[in-house]
């Protein structure tokens, strides 16, 4: 049984659209319209998708916070509908940092206080708090009123709370959105270490290269439903992008640059290595990013 098999999922909302300066009319909007992905355990898998495709209407079904209209899906073996309390105990969901903290407590007490509402005793919920304090390298703040600690240190005390009942898989709706590069570097080796400790990982971003170092494998929504999914690397070839060559020659005093795009690097460099006339200066290739990927898939709608 995998970690997340999630089976044709639809889900409908009833909402409403303007018509003219007052007017409005009921209208019906498609939120997912046949989502089927699966998670294994020890992997993380990346939704990618624009504003709309679908990512949080999924995660919100996969938490048990939404019914689906039709379809099904499983999370650690439990159904999402049938054992929703089975598996809320078996996700750690990580939402926008702010969400539900105590600005006064502690960074500590915030943990302690969410291990016991997971019905861990005292003793317990101090320990994993101290643990967990510890993974995220938050020791040195964790007396610390939480309305003083930083956007990062924010991201980190969240992932703590989400794992502070231990348990095997993980959501994270955008989770460094906001941070500096050393921070998000950090959160990205941090899921890099739950994968190592075979925990299933989801996790929605639009920063695609995020999802490109930490995701197995990548799901590219839109309208509703998967268009394309493959490791990072095999929705590059796939989708045939190309790398870019930039050579900087020295003809006669001026610098010029030769710029290509291929997608065969060595080849191509190799020739015009052979052709350039003059002293060069320098090198640069540039691997097609997951960016290029998702423009490129969710403009062609191709599978
Ligand atoms: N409660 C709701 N009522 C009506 N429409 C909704 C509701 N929740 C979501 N939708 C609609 O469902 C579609 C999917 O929304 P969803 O929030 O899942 O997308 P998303 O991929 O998470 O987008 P974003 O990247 O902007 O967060 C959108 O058209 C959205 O307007």
């Amino acid at each position: 049984m995998g970690a997340v098999e999630a089976r044709e999922i639809k889900k409908r909302f009833a909402a409403f659209e303007r018509t003219g300066l007052i007017g409005r009319r009921r209208i019906v909007v498609n939120a997912l319209t046949g989502l089927s992905f699966d998670i294994r355990w020890g992997e993380a898998y990346g939704l990618l998708g624009p504003n709309g495709a679908g990512k949080s209407t999924a995660v919100k079904i996969l938490s048990t916070l939404l019914l689906p209209d039709e379809g099904s899906a499983t999370v650690n073996g439990f159904d999402v509908v049938s054992q929703p309390r089975e598996v809320r105990r078996s996700i750690g969901l990580v939402l926008y940092p702010d969400k539900g903290f105590y600005a006064r407590l502690s960074g500590r007490e915030n943990l302690v206080y969410f291990g016991r509402l997971y019905g861990l005793n005292k003793s317990e919920a101090d320990s994993r708090a101290t643990e967990l304090l510890k993974l995220m390298d938050l020791s040195n703040a964790a007396d610390r009123p939480y309305e003083e600690y930083s956007l990062g240190m924010r991201v980190r005390l969240s992932i703590a709370r989400a794992l502070i009942h231990d348990p095997p898989v993980i959501y994270l709706d955008e989770p460094t959105i906001g941070l500096d590069p050393i921070s998000s570097k950090s959160v990205r080796e941090l899921l890099m270490e739950l994968k190592k400790n075979g925990k299933a990982i989801l996790l929605t971003s639009h920063n695609l290269w995020e999802v490109e170092e930490v995701c197995d494998e990548v799901g590219i929504i839109n309208g509703g439903r998967i268009i394309m999914e493959g490791e990072p690397s095999e929705i590059k070839a796939r989708l045939g992008l190309k790398y870019v060559i930039e050579i900087d020659v020295n003809v006669g005093s001026s610098l010029r640059t030769l710029r290509v795009e291929t997608k065969d690097p060595a080849a191509e460099l190799r020739r015009l290595l052979g052709e350039v006339n003059g002293e060069v200066k320098g090198i640069k290739i540039r691997e097609p990013t997951l960016e290029e990927a998702f423009v490129a898939a969710v403009s062609n709608g191709r599978n």
